[in-house]
């Protein structure tokens, strides 16, 4: 999710609407990596007053939201563009403060988590983008707790000096913090935004984790931490290795006039990129004839942006008027001294330009990262061209072999710039070699991989067992009074359709069997099913443990613990069932299970967007009639209870009736969390599958199950100076 769609609305209605790709960096980095995933991008059309269904762009499901004229005045160009950006870099210009663009960001922002909510499928990841949204990921948290939720900032967060000037300094750190992860382009950035948290809530952090109040009597660990994007480096590549880009670049140095030396910049038309600082080098550079136009043209590419903001029609004009003087001042009839370009380009066109340059000028005052650097040393596999890069451009972090500068020493610039027009060919060609190195190492495949397993973990989801894995159960296997303690479907059973059709799989249920035979070793089933359901399903051998309804129902050695119902309880679920049942016969696909105490929608049948839209349908109607009830979320399940209880609660006292001095618990859901959450030193917890998951072990699926029960067996027998007798 993020404020801008892939694509702008340029024009036309139904089949006949047209669309352009929109500008800046965010996109250029996010395009392939959602061509690549298998989700929905949200965000606004680039036009006000306008109302788009959801459609497919490119092989990219988009669902827009629409904003009106006065929120794109608010929202967009003011506290996005006139306050936000100018406080995030560093204050280069002045940022206004109106509380009326506030409100209208806060009732955008909530338009937004709300599309989420919406689209997102049960537990699923939603990921949003930069600093128009920094209020979604807590608004999202409290309508979805069941989502996963990633937050990255495109943009510089600042020092706590500067930061502290913004009158809601509180509230956007607030928002933020209900990601589960929130990424920076630096260190120095991911820094400063800890110390803002401390300062403004005392909040404890240690390294990357800041631990927020829950709003019960626990904490949550929110990850912040820098993860630096980058480019699709090899598709750069592509490009330019293809002829036709290739005559396009000789060609461009012809219309130029062939000047030895083609200098290049490229930007969004924005006063953080230090355009004037860059065109006033290169001015005095000619002015004291260090530099002629017979040997020296610099192209400058500005791509229109946000241009109904006052500060950036300034600068438009400050540039214009500055890019005139100069080429009156020096140019000839057949050489240009800086040719202007005020327009967005083709991606071919912008690589040819990169192959015709010679000297790529990056010369920001402040910038989150900086992809035009990395994009000219992607396409440069002829390894030659020299950058030079501002130090305070994210990027300047990683491309340390580009000549370094600071833009606001006009003197340094200037000989920064002389130097790459005469750097020898095989500097330029060692420095371009290890740039290339650098980018295609770290791309941004590369960048959202590593900033989704921050999130989901799901980075190390291999088949089989882990060597810490292995050895952590070896030492419970040592313990002197085992539980193991297992989810049934997800876990022992794989995921079907039909909840009456699954089944244990044979590996599971031999080793259930195995663990029972040896000494001082109980296990127990642990399942959000009634207990009726689990007993037809799981036909447990003998001496196995039971917990239905989420602990509600319990199946100990002495028989079954029933639930009587209070009078109240009992109205209560009359109500609910009720209500529920209603709300299932509007979704096709839906159906509900009944419970001793409550009442589950089942939405796995439906599409992820019409089960998120019928579950929150259903959470509103049961929210509103009868407040008091317990709701939980599960994987494609929405499930009630009159009387509350979960699967903490439940492992709890199945330790006490064991008397177990060490538990293994398996699950794959969101309700296992609550057991994993009860575990002690001593015990283990495996998540089974990716997901959001506090257990300190995941395995990939119900065969790994297997797998690893099969070696708790092997370990618990020798352990005991047992043998086990695989049937
Ligand atoms: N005339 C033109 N025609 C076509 N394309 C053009 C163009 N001019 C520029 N572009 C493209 O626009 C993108 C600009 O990206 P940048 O990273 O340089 O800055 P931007 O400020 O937009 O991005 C924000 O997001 C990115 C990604 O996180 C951060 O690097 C950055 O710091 C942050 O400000 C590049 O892909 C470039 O090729
Ligand atoms: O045109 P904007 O305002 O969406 O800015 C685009 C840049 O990528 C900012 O991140």
């Amino acid at each position: 999710m993020s404020n801008r769609l892939p694509v702008d609305y340029v024009g036309g209605d139904g089949p006949d609407t047209e669309w352009k790709t929109s500008p800046g960096g965010l996109v250029t980095a996010l395009e392939p990596v959602m061509r690549a995933a298998d989700g929905a991008w949200i965000g606004w059309a680039g036009v006000a007053d306008r109302e788009f269904d959801a459609f497919e762009h490119d092989g990219i499901e988009l669902i827009p939201v629409s904003l009106t004229a006065d929120e794109v005045a608010d929202y967009y160009e003011g506290f996005s563009n006139d306050t936000l950006w100018p406080l995030y870099h560093d204050v280069i210009a002045p940022p206004s403060f109106h509380r009326e663009w506030w409100d209208a960001y806060v009732r955008v922002n909530r338009r937004f988590a709300d599309a989420a909510a919406l689209a997102a499928a049960e537990d699923a990841v939603v990921w949003v983008q930069d600093y128009q949204l920094q209020l979604v990921p807590r608004m999202l948290r409290e309508q979805r707790p069941d989502l996963v939720i990633g937050f990255f900032n495109h943009i510089p967060f600042p020092a706590y000096g500067i930061y502290s000037q913004l009158p809601w300094r509180r509230q956007v750190v607030d928002g933020l913090l209900g990601a589960d992860v929130i990424g920076f382009q630096r260190a120095a950035d991911a820094g400063n935004f800890s110390r803002a948290v401390r300062r403004l809530f005392g909040y404890t952090t240690r390294g990357s984790v800041i631990e927020v109040p829950d709003g019960g009597t626990g904490t949550r660990r929110v990850v912040a931490r820098h993860f630096p994007i980058s480019i699709d480096a090899a598709g750069f590549e592509e490009i330019a290795r293809r002829p036709e880009v290739q005559a396009r670049a000789a060609e461009i140095r012809e219309s130029l006039g062939s000047p030895r030396t083609v200098m290049l910049g490229v930007d969004r038309l924005d006063y953080t990129k230090g355009i004037r600082h860059r065109l006033k080098a290169f001015g005095e550079l000619l002015r004291d004839d260090r530099l002629s136009v017979e040997d020296v043209t610099l192209v400058q590419v500005a791509s229109p942006s946000r241009e109904r903001v006052e500060t950036y029609r300034q600068l438009r004009d400050e540039i214009e008027l500055t890019v005139g003087r100069l080429n009156g001042d020096y140019s000839t009839l057949g050489h240009q001294a800086i040719a202007y370009l005020h327009h967005g380009y083709p991606r071919e066109e912008m690589v040819a330009l990169y192959l015709a340059a010679d000297v790529m000028l990056v010369t920001a005052l402040r910038d989150g990262m900086n992809l035009v650097a990395k994009e000219y040393v992607a396409c440069r596999f002829d390894n030659d061209g020299t950058l030079v890069l501002s130090e305070f451009t994210g990027a300047s972090d990683e491309l340390r072999q580009a000549i370094l500068v600071n833009p606001h020493d006009i003197e340094g610039l200037k000989d920064a710039m002389i130097g790459a027009v005469e750097m020898p060919q095989k500097e330029r060609a060692r420095r371009m070699r290890s740039l290339r190195k650098r980018v295609r190492d770290n791309d941004v495949a590369k960048w959202s991989a590593s900033f989704l397993e921050a999130l989901t973990g799901s980075g190390r989801l291999t088949a089989g067992l882990s060597d810490q894995l292995m050895a952590d159960l070896d030492r419970l296997a040592r313990t002197d009074r085992m539980l193991v303690a297992l989810d049934f479907d997800g876990t022992l059973a794989p995921i079907v359709d039909r909840p009456e059709d699954a089944r244990a799989t044979d590996g599971a249920r031999r080793a259930i069997e195995q663990l029972l035979g040896l000494p001082d070793t109980r296990v127990a089933i642990v399942s959000g099913r009634a207990l009726g359901s689990l007993t037809e399903v799981a036909a447990p051998p003998e001496g196995v443990l039971l917990s239905g309804s989420h602990g509600v129902e319990l199946q100990l050695d002495g028989g079954d613990v029933t639930i009587d119902l209070r009078d109240a309880e009992r109205a209560d679920l009359d109500r609910l069932t009720d209500l529920v049942e209603r709300v299932a016969s509007t979704g096709e696909g839906a159906w509900v299970e009944h419970k001793p105490a409550g009442i589950a929608l089942h939405t796995r049948r439906m599409s992820p967007t019409a089960g998120a839209a019928l579950q929150q349908a259903a959470r509103g109607r049961v929210a509103e009639e009868l407040p008091g009830i317990t709701t939980r979320s599960g994987k494609s399940v929405l499930e009630f209870s009159v009387r509350s209880s979960d699967k903490g609660e439940s492992l709890n006292r199945l330790r006490q009736h064991v008397g177990a001095s060490g538990v293994l618990y398996l699950g794959d859901d969101v309700t296992d969390e609550d057991a994993f959450a009860v575990l002690e030193a001593d015990d283990l917890g495996v998540k089974v599958g990716s997901g959001k998951s506090i257990a300190s072990h995941r395995v990939r699926s119900t065969a790994d199950v297997v797998g690893l029960l099969e070696h708790l067996v092997e370990a618990r027998a020798a352990a005991a100076g047992a043998s086990p007798r695989w049937p």
